[in-house]
């Protein structure tokens, strides 16, 4: 795969047809917000988004040059696509809020963690097509990956549809429902445990040292190159660490430290801990 199809998502052509609303631009809707319009996914007078508070409303407005309000059932009534932006705590408000633009024939994408089509397609009240999305933060450089899962009244070309428009910030992935909480603990989650990595290999370089900015540039770089190796070559991780590893050499000195501080499990238990905390979100 080259260095272009891999950092880069695929030039979305407009949709001219399209009109989409997100309902909730904070840090995820908003990352999402930015990238349509790069993309051209949609103009700016295809695109309503709502926030809570009327001021942010305004700036955000000026800002994008977009219709933003408070008025989540005036967004949804405007759109074919209503992309559901708030905590997973306040998707059945907001579902109920918009009941009465949630005709049959509109697509509805979700990017709460934990909340279920199923809930949603329930709080609806009939036969609509939910379909679940779970991206990531590096979503912001078209470096993100999504992954999505369909509803039981989503079409095969609702979910092109859904993959094409997060297509505009990275890849995407589509796998059962069953998977969704795991997905949230490793994907969704991942970015901030592997900042903290980045942060302590950093940390590390200053301590044997290394100015911080050049640290900081190895321990990014470093990262960045090693998951490409991964994507790139295909490649099992163990072999592509068994080339590192000069026998007698450094690399096995830093391994055996690794592995006495308990590294690849403590990974382990966060993916876990994250996972099970996804599944009860929805709950508060
Ligand atoms: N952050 C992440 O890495 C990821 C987050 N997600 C999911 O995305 C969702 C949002 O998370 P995140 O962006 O981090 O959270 P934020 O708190 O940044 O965003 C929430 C947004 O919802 C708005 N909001 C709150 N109540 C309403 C309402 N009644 N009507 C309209 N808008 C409302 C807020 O408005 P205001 O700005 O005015 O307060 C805010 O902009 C969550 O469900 C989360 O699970 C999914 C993948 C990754
Ligand atoms: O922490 C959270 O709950 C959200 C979901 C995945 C990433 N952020």
């Amino acid at each position: 795969m080259s260095e272009e199809t891999y950092e880069v998502a695929a030039p979305t052509p407009a949709m001219p047809q399209l009109r989409v609303a997100i309902l909730g631009t904070g840090k995820m809707g908003g990352i999402l917000l930015q990238a349509f319009l790069k993309n051209n996914l949609v103009s700016p007078d295809q695109i309503f988004a709502t926030v809570h508070h009327p001021e942010r409303a305004q700036a955000l407005s000026v800002q994008y040059g977009i219709e933003m309000t408070t008025d989540n059932l005036a967004a949804a009534s405007q759109a074919d696509v209503i992309l559901l932006g708030v905590k997973p705590v306040q998707v059945p408000a907001l579902v109920e809020q918009i009941r009465p633009a949630l005709s049959p024939e509109k697509l509805v994408l979700s990017i709460a963690a934990s909340v279920m089509t199923s809930s949603i397609e329930k709080a609806a009240g009939h036969d609509l097509a939910v379909i679940r999305a779970m991206p990531n933060t590096p979503a912001m450089l078209a470096a993100g990956i999504t992954a999505l899962c369909a509803g039981r009244f989503v079409s095969e070309q609702q979910m092109a549809i859904a993959q094409r428009i997060f297509q505009t910030v990275g890849r995407t992935v589509v796998v059962d429902e069953k998977h969704m909480d795991a997905v949230t603990g490793l994907s969704g989650s991942g970015p901030a445990f592997l900042y903290i990595i980045i942060e302590a290999l950093a940390e590390a370089g200053v301590n044997v040292g290394l100015p911080r900015d050049v640290a900081t540039l190895l321990a990014a770089q470093t990262t960045l190159g090693s998951a490409r190796m991964v994507l790139e070559t295909g490649y099992h991780p163990a072999l592509l660490k068994d080339a590192v590893t000069t026998p007698a050499g450094c690399t096995v000195d830093g391994i055996l430290e690794l592995e006495e501080g308990g590294l690849r499990v403590t990974l382990i238990k966060a993916v876990k801990r994250a996972t099970q905390r996804a599944k009860e979100l929805a709950n508060g």
